[in-house]
């Protein structure tokens, strides 16, 4: 079955350059999955974080946390973020895509989509701490929400996958520097979804 697809009026076309992103689908088992949700689920100091917005500050539409090595500070939408500290499943998760990234991450940004009514809007993890051409290996856990690829230049360039229960998605290349992701808000009954960002912080 077709993983990465652009639709295009119904077709599908060329999977998407295998330099930009990489879909593993049963990354983590279903079992490893019904384990680790509630552990993170319970265990994750989970927080609504708020974003000022054409003079208005808006409640972020996700619950998000920020873990990591505990010298490693992040800077996003003009907040400073101090991660707390690994926890066991944390690291369970950390170190099986550290071995199959062939890299070290040193933090992670976790999200909570509670419903389909909670989304992230078009973006790039471009942030100048992160370097250039970063790595961010995106572990996804619960219901299967669409991801969205946009180029910059062109935004009739699109790609979707959708972002399956134990799946891993690596995001890598220029992805960060000529394109955007992501997950749009559906009308669809929707259970939550936990994801994973591993990112290496400089
Ligand atoms: O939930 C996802 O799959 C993407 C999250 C994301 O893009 C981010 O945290 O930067
Ligand atoms: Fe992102």
């Amino acid at each position: 079955m077709e993983q990465l697809s652009i639709f295009d009026g119904g077709l599908q076309s060329p999977k998407l350059p295998s330099e930009l992103m990489d879909y593993r689908s049963g990354f983590f088992t279903k079992e490893e999955g019904s384990e680790l949700v509630p552990l993170l689920k319970e265990n994750i100091r989970w927080s609504q974080e708020t974003i000022r917005m054409y003079g208005k500050l808006l409640n972020t539409p996700r619950l998000t946390a920020w873990y990591g090595d505990n010298n490693k500070t992040y800077a996003y939408s003009g907040k400073r973020y101090d991660p707390y500290p690994w926890t066991k499943e944390l690291l369970f998760i950390k170190h099986r895509v550290d071995a199959a990234c062939g890299v070290t991450f040193n933090s992670v940004l976790l999200n909570l989509y509670r419903n389909g009514n909670d989304s992230v809007a078009w973006h790039a993890d471009d942030e100048p701490e992160l370097g250039s051409n970063p790595i961010i290996a995106s572990v996804s856990f619960g219901q299967v929400r669409r991801f969205d690829v946009r180029h910059n230049d062109d935004r009739k360039l699109k790609y979707s996958v959708d972002l399956e229960d134990g799946s891993l998605l690596i995001m890598k290349g220029d992805l960060q520097h000529n394109w955007q992701h992501q997950i749009p808000k559906s009308a669809k009954a929707m259970s939550e979804r936990i994801n994973l960002t591993f990112r290496i912080i400089n």
